[in-house]
């Protein structure tokens, strides 16, 4: 997979060249360049805003700049345009997946008010584009969400993770939250680890993981039980 991502913040992106990201690029899963959305402008001071048509408060972002650079770089069909943006649609653990399977992501990161309108349609000609949102609160721009969707993306692409099996079980992945989980001392400030956890009955120790992971949904998202196939009877048992 190949990873662009546009900013006048680049360095804001600097953290993608460590850890998973890093690792990835290591065996050659992934290529991550970040972009100065500057270097597509022309006039003196590099200007990439501009006031709002019809007034109102704050900067848009110019079009021209972002056309340039998907020219440079080859936005076509293959490619998959992420705008991210509070008014796009809630990034999920699912919409992760879809985004995967891509061959080429580009981020296109808004700040101010947002980019030009005629951006996103112009791309809309072009590419697969998604508007995507981390969630429902306002940040200055969208490098943060790129950073995390990156993150939650790149950590899918077959063959990354160490060990796949870890990404099994993982909160969001079934729709149930995770287990709490233990290690050394056994004993600690006053807390021991569960007994059922030393037993050594594996069917046991599913079943109490089990239970905890409806018991942490049941009380703490609700809303995401709605989605998920729990049975009242689990519920029962696991906030008895
Ligand atoms: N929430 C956001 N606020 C500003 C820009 C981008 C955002 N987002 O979630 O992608």
């Amino acid at each position: 997979m190949r990873i662009d991502v546009l900013s006048i913040f680049p360095d804001y992106l600097a953290p993608l060249e460590l850890s998973l990201p890093g690792k990835a690029r290591a065996k050659g899963l992934l290529e991550l360049h970040v972009h100065d959305l500057r270097q597509w402008t022309h006039d003196r001071h590099n200007t990439t805003d501009d006031t709002p048509y019809g007034g109102g408060a704050g900067m848009v972002m110019k079009p021209e700049p972002f056309g340039e650079a998907f020219d440079e770089l080859g936005v076509d069909e293959r490619t998959t345009v992420i705008f991210t943006t509070p008014s796009g649609e809630r990034f999920t653990q699912a919409l992760a997946h879809e985004l995967s399977t891509r061959e080429r992501l580009v981020f296109a990161c808004g700040r101010y008010e947002g980019i030009d309108q005629r951006v996103i349609d112009h791309a809309r000609e072009r590419a697969e584009v998604r508007e995507v949102s981390l969630g429902d609160y306002v940040l200055n721009g969208g490098e943060v969400a790129a950073l995390a969707i990156t993150e939650a993306v790149v950590r899918l692409i077959p063959g990354f993770m160490g060990n796949p099996d870890s990404l099994v079980e993982e909160s969001h992945e079934d729709g149930l939250l995770e287990y709490p989980v233990y290690t050394k001392p056994q004993e600690w400030r006053g807390h021991d680890v569960p007994e059922v956890l030393l037993s050594g009955d594996h069917g046991k120790i599913a079943a109490w993981r089990h239970d905890q992971r409806v018991r942490r949904t049941t009380e703490r998202r609700p809303d995401l039980l709605a989605a998920t196939v729990v049975g009242e009877w689990e519920i029962e048992r696991a906030t008895a």
